[in-house]
C-alpha cells in the first residue's frame, strides 16, 4: 500500500528535533554523535543534514562507512514520525558511492515507498554539500512496526525510568519513537 502521512505530522519544512537527547544519531547530549537534523518534507518524506566531524573518521580525513550508515538509518527512522508509527530497523542495505570528507555536510533525502501490515519500506540518498551535490550514499530499508513494549522489555531499566519520568509528554512519546 502507498504510505499515508499522519494528519498530525509536522508541516513540510518543520525541523523534527531530536527524538531522544542520548540518541547517537540526533541527540544533543552525545558529544561525538552525529547531531543530525531532520526536517519534514511533502508527503512521507524528510530531508536531513549531518556535518562530518573528525570523531566520525574511518580512513584519514574521511567519514567511517558505519557512521554514514547511521546517518542513513537515523534519517530513514525519522520518517516513522510522519506516519506516527513506532518502528525499528529490520534491514538496512547501503551503497557507498563516493567517499565523504571530514567537515563536509551530508545532505540526505528519504521517503517511505510502501507499507505492508507491520512492514515499512523506505529509501534514502545522501549527497555531499547540498541537494544538488554528488551522490555519496544510498540505502533501502525495511522498518518493522513494534509496540512500546519492545523498548520496555529490551532496554535498560535505568534509561527507561529516566525517560518515563520526564514531565514533557511529547519527549516521552518521541523517545520511544524508534530507539531509546
Ligand atoms: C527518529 C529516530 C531515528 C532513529 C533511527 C534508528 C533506528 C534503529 O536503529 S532501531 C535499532 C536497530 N534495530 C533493532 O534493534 C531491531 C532488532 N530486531 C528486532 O527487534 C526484531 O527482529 C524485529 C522487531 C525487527 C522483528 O521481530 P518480530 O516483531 O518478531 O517480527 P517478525 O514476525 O520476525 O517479522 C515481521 C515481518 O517482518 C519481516 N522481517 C523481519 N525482519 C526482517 C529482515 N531483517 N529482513 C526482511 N524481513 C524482515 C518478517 O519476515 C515478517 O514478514 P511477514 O509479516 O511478511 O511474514
Amino acid at each position: 500500500m502507498a504510505p499515508v502521512r499522519h494528519p498530525d505530522a509536522p508541516a513540510p519544512g518543520e525541523l523534527l528535533g531530536a527524538h531522544y537527547d542520548q540518541c547517537f544519531g540526533c541527540g544533543g547530549s552525545q558529544p561525538h554523535g552525529l547531531h543530525l537534523e531532520a526536517r519534514a518534507a511533502e508527503g512521507v518524506r524528510v530531508t536531513a543534514e549531518f556535518t562530518v566531524r573528525p570523531a566520525h573518521q574511518g580512513a584519514p580525513g574521511l567519514a567511517h562507512g558505519g557512521v554514514l550508515a547511521t546517518a542513513l538509518d537515523e534519517t530513514l527512522g525519522s520518517l516513522n514520525w510522519l506516519l506516527r508509527v513506532i518502528a525499528v530497523t529490520g534491514r538496512l542495505e547501503t551503497d557507498f558511492v563516493r567517499p565523504v570528507p571530514v567537515d563536509s555536510v551530508l545532505y540526505l533525502e528519504a521517503e517511505v515507498t510502501a507499507v505492508h501490515h507491520r512492514k515499512i519500506y523506505s529509501t534514502a540518498i545522501g549527497r555531499i554539500g547540498g541537494p544538488e551535490g554528488p551522490v555519496a550514499v544510498r540505502a533501502d530499508a525495511l522498518f518493522i512496526e513494534v509496540k512500546v513494549d519492545h523498548f520496555i522489555e529490551n532496554g535498560r531499566p535505568d534509561e527507561i525510568r529516566a525517560v518515563m519520568a520526564d514531565p514533557d509528554q511529547i519527549k516521552r512519546a518521541r523517545a520511544f519513537e524508534v530507539n531509546p
